[in-house]
């Protein structure tokens, strides 16, 4: 489980979070829902403890990570996957070895164990016969199932997602969260999606936190979204795409 506690933050000068609480549960999806620049990105790096609120607290399975040393964070990330915007893929190597990467360089595993997993990966994220190729040959769609792959080969509890469907065609959209839904179906996974598209979170969110100018105007199971009176959330669900 992951919560943030009254959490405040500033860049600078800039409020961006304005004690914003919020919990994601073991074994359930959780979008985080907001305009471009509204600070859900600066969230998961809070959730990884690669930025430090100035007030409040991140707990991370019941651990105040907040005040953590880098060393002790390192544990912490190892329970979370993350899939960043622009997939973060190395160019130069190939399918296999992109999903093979920190598994060789970070955890040192036997070569066999590495095979397994990777061979695991590509055939749940449908990338059989594309093994030896480089990303570049790979469409949109199919680099963000490597993405994820990538991240679900330390076999974490919980995997971030940022915005996993911006840029990608309707049917490629489709193919990604069908995946996310089932990370959590057969691999009893949480899930954070930050994004900016409703129909994600209609899709895959068992519950949406929205932010609002630094602020979480709402919290609650995907359902009740309709419920709510608040003028953006109106207008988010009238207009179905926010802002760019
Ligand atoms: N390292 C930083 N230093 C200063 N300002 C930053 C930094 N990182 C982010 N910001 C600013 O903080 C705000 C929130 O950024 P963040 O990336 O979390 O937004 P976001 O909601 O994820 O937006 P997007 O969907 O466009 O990525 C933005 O105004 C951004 O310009």
């Amino acid at each position: 489980m992951i919560e943030l506690r009254n959490v405040s933050l500033k860049y600078g000068e800039k409020e961006i979070l304005k004690k914003v609480s919020l919990t994601v549960k073991d074994n359930t999806i959780k979008a985080i829902l907001g305009p471009s620049g509204v600070g859900k990105s600066t969230i998961l790096k809070l959730m990884l403890g690669l930025i430090k609120p100035n007030s409040g607290q991140v707990i991370v399975d019941g651990t105040d990570i907040t005040g953590m040393k880098e060393s002790a964070l390192y544990a912490i990330r190892r329970k979370m996957g993350m899939v960043f915007q622009g997939n973060a893929l190395f160019d130069s190597l190939t399918i296999s070895q992109n999903l093979g990467f920190f598994l060789r360089e970070n955890m040192k595993l036997p070569e066999e164990e590495i095979s397994q997993r990777v061979a695991e990966q590509i055939q749940f994220a449908g990338l059989e016969g594309y093994e030896d190729q480089l990303p570049e040959s790979l469409s949109g769609g199919m680099r963000r199932r490597v993405a994820i792959g990538r991240a679900m080969i330390f076999k974490p509890h919980m995997i971030l997602f940022d915005e996993p469907t911006a840029g990608l065609d309707p049917v490629s959209s489709k193919k990604i969260l069908s995946l996310i839904s089932s990370l959590r179906h057969n691999n009893n996974l949480g899930a954070v999606i930050v994004t900016h598209i409703i129909d994600d979170v209609f899709n895959v969110a068992d519950s949406v936190a929205v932010l609002y100018q630094g602020e979480m105007i709402f919290d609650d199971v995907t359902e009740k979204l309709h419920e709510s009176n608040h003028q953006f959330i109106r207008s988010i669900l009238s207009d179905k795409i926010l802002e760019l």
